[in-house]
């Protein structure tokens, strides 16, 4: 079975050559507090997207992490490529602000029935430019913690795409899905992440999971809601392996600066 790397070096200012696949990001910015880092992922990403009310937190919240700049020339700095969503959310002076600044507008007011994320990974999908999809990774800031609902449905963003690399993002935790179709070679960055992880069978249980590097290690184990999960765990080095035969979240948290 073909070995999956993967590495949070987009946590870090700059991001290493030759240290992991070398990957293409993509941004969406949810309806939440922007995490501190946000500016960080900004500049590693190479397409930008708010999902409707998201745009609202760039434009509020971007000035407040750059208190000394004025206000109307971090907003034109921070200008997001495309805008998408059901519209219900964005204020009027947000949309007009980046429209006028020439960001893609996307309405799809008349789609009930999936939520902004999903739309925004579908046109990273349908229209990243030239991105080999095996190297485009989508990090995805404000995606958890606030409404559970909200939080459930990005999870499942996970599964309904779940052979592209997406990461859900917050100031504390990263989550992202272990496709059972690969083994798994997680590089952990200890400056920026750990010790804290988890490997979590959301959908279906887990007949047989395997993992080296942590502090409780799976062997053969069985996972199941309503038997065990593998919550509060711990990395031990900065290399750990994980194979299962089903998908598994991965979870690590993310360290305050
Ligand atoms: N409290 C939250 N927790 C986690 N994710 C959120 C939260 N609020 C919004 N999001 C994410 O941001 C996206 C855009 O948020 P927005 O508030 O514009 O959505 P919405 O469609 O108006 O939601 P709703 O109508 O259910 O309140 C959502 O699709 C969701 O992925
Ligand atoms: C069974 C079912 N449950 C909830 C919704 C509502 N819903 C899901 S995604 C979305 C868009 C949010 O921007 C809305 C309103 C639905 N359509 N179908």
């Amino acid at each position: 079975m073909d070995l999956m790397h993967h590495s949070s070096t987009f946590l870090l200012p700059t991001i290493p050559l030759h240290h992991g696949p070398s990957l293409t990001y993509a941004l969406v910015v949810l309806n939440q507090t922007l995490p501190r880092f946000a500016p960080l992922l900004w500049k590693h990403a190479q397409l930008r997207l708010c999902a409707d009310g998201g745009a609202n937190r760039v434009f509020d919240e971007m000035p407040l992490l750059f208190p000394e700049e004025d206000a109307s020339d971090v907003r034109r700095r921070y200008k997001p490529d495309v805008i998408k969503g059901d519209m219900d959310s964005i204020r009027k002076e947000v949309l007009d602000f980046y429209r006028s600044l020439g960001t893609e507008i996307i309405d799809k007011s008349h789609d009930q029935d999936t939520t902004d994320l999903h739309k925004c990974i579908t046109y990273i999908r349908d229209f990243a430019p030239d991105v080999n999809k095996s190297s485009l990774c989508i990090l995805v800031a404000g995606a958890l913690g606030g409404r559970y609902d909200h939080e459930m449905g990005n999870l499942n963003v996970l599964y309904c795409f779940s052979s592209l690399r997406i990461v859900l993002l917050s100031d504390d935790s990263l989550i992202y899905l272990l496709p059972r179709t690969h083994h798994h070679e997680i590089h952990i960055q200890t400056s920026v992440e750990g010790p804290h992880c988890g490997l979590i069978p959301i959908g279906v249980p887990s007949r047989s999971s395997t993992t080296t590097g942590l502090r409780w290690n799976l062997n053969n184990t069985e996972m199941r809601f309503g038997g065990l999960i593998s919550s509060s765990n711990i990395v031990v080095g900065e290399k750990v392996t994980v194979q299962s035969d089903t998908d598994l979240l991965w979870t690590i948290s993310i360290k305050k600066l």
